[in-house]
């Protein structure tokens, strides 16, 4: 089977540049990618390529080639569902907040929202691929609902998890290390998986093409995340030693990291990993675990979030003691508020949690991040519900001139990577803080013997 015409539901940082690249190599498919928020399709048609609702390095370049040609955004869901031979679904699947496995399970209620949706609108046979990021077992679900509730078409489903990394989408999508396709093991099921498979065949090897069963596909997906984050919360156990004992954390990796059997990628020690899914797929991962009574599994992996929070609440804590045990009233400025460089996602950035530390001392922050809106911030920090709206607006101010926000400051904390932090004037920003001026750099980038050097007190992650 030849397919023409595909529609993603969902044009958000996995649909939206999923689909690009996709529509890019593809030139003979149509892809459609539609979504239910107007403001997000609006974006991604604004004329000024610069506009389109998600920053990633090289997708604008893509989108503005693809887009009209055979790349289009629509609200019109039913119109591309209908069209559509083969239906990704990549909407959210963020952790519940209510009832059975809140704090903890997969929310599934948008998935469940798509497949009543294509069963309602389908005439014809469909492939339905899982690109979200599911519970292992979820494409029992989907089948369940869209049998029951279609016009008696044929639907096949696949999981096809995207491990692109936010910062390096575009990238990750065009040289991907494999892709994973999971499906039935019978004749119908492996027409679909092979129809996938030709898709990606376009630009990618087929030695790196992967074809499982559902199952497999599905939870190697929560496996890979729980994995990558595993490694980083594993160095940050060991940087907390390393600061008591004399240690560097770098030296520690790169020790380690030079061992094949480790390898020397996701050894960086840092304030504590975010984004949208690593806490989100473990806290899933734990979920089912439990579900099946696997408790000591559950335990395992829950540990790698317990690490997490606790390199949060240490980098906070070890900012409120080195300023003589109070930040009360105190500017501090926080370099960067994305969850990593090269976004502008926030979602569970550290960022957050440190801000909301600081507060409860009473500390007066100004952030500055050169991709993150001010409204962005004020959001993730009133999400959190620990104060008033009124009340974080009073103490963070969100600005758009690192030098500017760093005058009268007591000290510099840095969130997050942006490679521009290096390259600061950092006499320049000396001069205008109180002294002694401080700097925590929870990312390892700064040159500490340089601030040293200008009569910066500077401490780093594991040192
Ligand atoms: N963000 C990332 O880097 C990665 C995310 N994933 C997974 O991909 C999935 C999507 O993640 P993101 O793209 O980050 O989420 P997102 O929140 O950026 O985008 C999801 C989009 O789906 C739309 N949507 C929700 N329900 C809908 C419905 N019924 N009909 C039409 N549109 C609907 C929302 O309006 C939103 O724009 C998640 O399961 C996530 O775990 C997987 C790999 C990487
Ligand atoms: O499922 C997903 O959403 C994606 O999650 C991660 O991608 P992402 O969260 O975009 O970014 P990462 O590069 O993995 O970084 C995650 C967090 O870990 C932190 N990190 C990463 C690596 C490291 O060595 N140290 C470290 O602190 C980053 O700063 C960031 O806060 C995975 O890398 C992707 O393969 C996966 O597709």
């Amino acid at each position: 089977m030849v397919v023409r015409n595909i529609c993603c539901i969902g044009a958000g940082y996995v649909g939206g540049p999923t689909m690009a690249v996709i529509a890019y190599k593809c030139p003979d498919i149509k892809v459609t990618v539609v979504d239910v928020n107007e403001a997000r399709i609006k974006a991604w048609n604004d004329e000024d390529i610069s506009n389109i609702p998600i920053y990633e390095p090289g997708l604008e370049d893509i989108v503005a080639e693809a887009r009209d040609r055979n790349l289009f955004f629509s609200t019109d869901i039913e119109k591309a569902i209908d069209e559509a031979e083969m239906i990704f679904i990549s909407v959210n699947t963020p952790t519940k907040t209510y009832g059975l496995g809140k704090g903890k399970a997969a929310d599934l209620k948008y998935i469940e929202l798509c497949a009543r949706q294509i069963a309602s609108v389908a005439k014809t046979d469909k492939i339905v691929v899982e690109k979200s990021t599911l519970p292992v077992r979820t494409a029992e679900a989907i089948k369940s609902i869209l049998d029951n509730t279609g016009n008696g078409v044929k639907f096949h489903i696949l999981s096809n998890p995207e491990f692109l990394a936010e910062g390096t989408a575009v990238q990750d999508l065009l040289n991907p290390d494999r892709v994973l396709i999971g499906g039935e093991t019978n004749e119908d099921g492996f027409v679909a998986i092979n129809a996938l498979v030709d898709v990606y065949a376009n630009w990618v090897g087929r030695d790196k093409i992967l074809t499982t069963n559902v199952w497999s596909s599905e939870l190697s997906k929560l496996t890979a995340n729980a994995f990558l984050a595993q490694r980083v919360s594993s160095i940050n156990a060991i940087s907390a030693l390393c600061e008591q004992t004399g240690a560097d954390v770098n030296e520690v990796s790169k020790a380690i990291g030079m061992d094949s059997r480790i390898g020397s990628k996701f050894l960086k020690a840092s304030v504590g990993f975010g984004g949208s899914c690593f806490q989100k797929d473990i806290l899933n991962l734990v979920y089912i675990a439990k579900s099946y009574g696997l408790n000591e599994v559950a335990d395992y992996w829950e540990q790698v979030i317990k690490m997490n929070d606790y390199q949060k609440r240490r980098f906070a804590s070890n900012i409120v003691k080195t300023l003589y045990n109070t930040v009360s009233g105190k500017k501090i400025v926080f370099l960067g508020w994305a969850f990593k460089k090269d976004t502008n996602d926030t979602r569970e950035s550290a960022a957050i949690y440190v801000a909301d530390d600081l507060l409860n001392e009473e500390a007066n922050i100004a952030v500055y991040d050169p991709k993150v809106e001010k409204e962005i911030v004020y959001r993730d920090i009133d999400n959190l519900n620990t104060r008033t709206s009124e009340l974080n607006r009073k103490h963070i101010e969100v600005v758009n001139d690192p030098y500017e926000a760093c005058k009268d400051a007591y000290a510099i904390a840095v969130l997050t990577e942006w490679d521009e932090f290096k390259t600061y004037d950092w006499q320049r920003i000396y001069d205008k803080m109180k002294k002694p001026a401080f700097v925590f750099d929870g990312r390892n980038i700064i040159d500490g013997e340089k601030l040293r050097e200008i009569g910066f007190v500077f401490r780093r992650i594991g040192n």
